[in-house]
């Protein structure tokens, strides 16, 4: 078997130099086959308040220039014991939801139907719709952590269905997660209602709230996770406006009072050896960037899914 083709190697060619793809990886039409895809979804129509979501990707790519070869938390090469690809941008129109929908369901499947992982840089969370629909159609119901500021199971806004404060309700009414198996994490912040929550735990999730880490520790939270997901197929989808807005400026609609990076990193950290199909990290709006805090934030969180999913080997495609 010839090793994974790695990143560009940073002794020969600085990390600030050549053209850019996630983590200086080889491009998807580059080699023979992958088992992780990295690919972008640069798509924002579906925002209640700022804008900008669309230049996530471009941003998260140059900001993961950085990213060296082996993940010392996690005691792995990431892209050393698999193929990891960078795959473009998924086609998403700009101006029509459900036909961005569509076609980020119908890409995502394409790169996923042989067995392979997909980590996806949004975009806005409008996204994670589409993409569970994908995950759906080659893994069935999945166990989702959703780590958010918001619950994102809102019903409609405008009377608009698919809109970033919707996915979740609308992959519950479809059936795309396994009961008892999912959670939000991370959520704080003003509601539109008391029966926010109740009809966000009558479609079956659980909360940890913010607050809630004044008493749990990073390791609590991970328990009760673990114990919630078990082996099932598992989809983690993280909002960066989990993050206080202090590690996380560049966001369409900033919270106060979020996780440091340092508590969601260790989170996912203990996600390892646990069934991960995809993630994503969405929500990136570099505009309201500061010496891209943010972005560098979003490229180390899909790092530490390439280096989870290397910990656990797929199928590849
Ligand atoms: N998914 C994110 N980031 N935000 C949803 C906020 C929905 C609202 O404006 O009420
Ligand atoms: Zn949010
Ligand atoms: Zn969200």
């Amino acid at each position: 078997m010839t090793p994974p083709v790695g990143q560009t190697d940073g002794q020969t060619s600085p990390r600030y130099a050549g053209l850019t793809t996630f983590a200086r990886l080889p491009r998807l039409e580059d080699v023979d086959g992958y088992d992780v895809a990295v690919a972008g979804v640069p798509f924002d129509a579906g925002v209640t308040f700022r804008p900008g979501a669309r230049f996530g990707p471009s941003y998260i790519r140059q900001a993961s220039r950085l990213l060296r070869p082996y993940n010392p938390a996690l005691d792995v090469l990431p892209f050393g014991r698999q193929q990891v690809v960078d795959a473009g941008d998924l086609p998403c129109n700009p101006y029509d939801i459900a036909t961005a929908s569509k076609e980020i369901e119908d890409g995502a499947h394409a790169l996923i139907r042989d067995g392979a992982r997909l980590v996806t840089l949004g975009g806005d969370h409008t996204i994670a719709y589409p993409l569970l629909k994908a995950m759906n159609r080659v893994h069935g119901p999945v166990a989702l952590v959703h780590f958010d500021a918001h619950l994102d199971t809102w019903d409609t806004y405008y009377d608009a269905p698919l809109t970033h404060g919707t996915p979740f309700r609308r992959a519950a009414e479809e059936g795309l997660f396994l009961p008892g198996s999912s959670a939000h994490v991370g959520i704080r912040g003003s509601l539109y209602d008391p029966q926010d929550l109740s009809d966000d735990a009558e479609l079956g999730f659980t909360i940890v709230h913010c607050a809630d880490f004044e008493r749990l520790t990073v390791a609590d939270v991970v328990a009760l996770l673990r114990e919630r997901i078990g082996d099932a197929p598992l989809y983690v989808s993280v909002d960066i406006d989990v993050l206080d807005p202090a590690h996380a400026p560049a966001t369409g609609t900033p919270e106060a009072g979020g996780l440091t990076s340092r508590e969601l990193l260790g989170i996912l950290r203990g996600l390892r050896g646990l069934n991960l199909v995809g993630a994503d990290v969405v929500e990136v709006s570099p505009a309201y960037d500061h010496a891209d805090i943010t972005c560098v934030a979003a490229a180390n969180l899909a790092y530490e899914f390439v280096s989870l999913a290397a910990l656990r080997p797929g199928a590849g495609a």
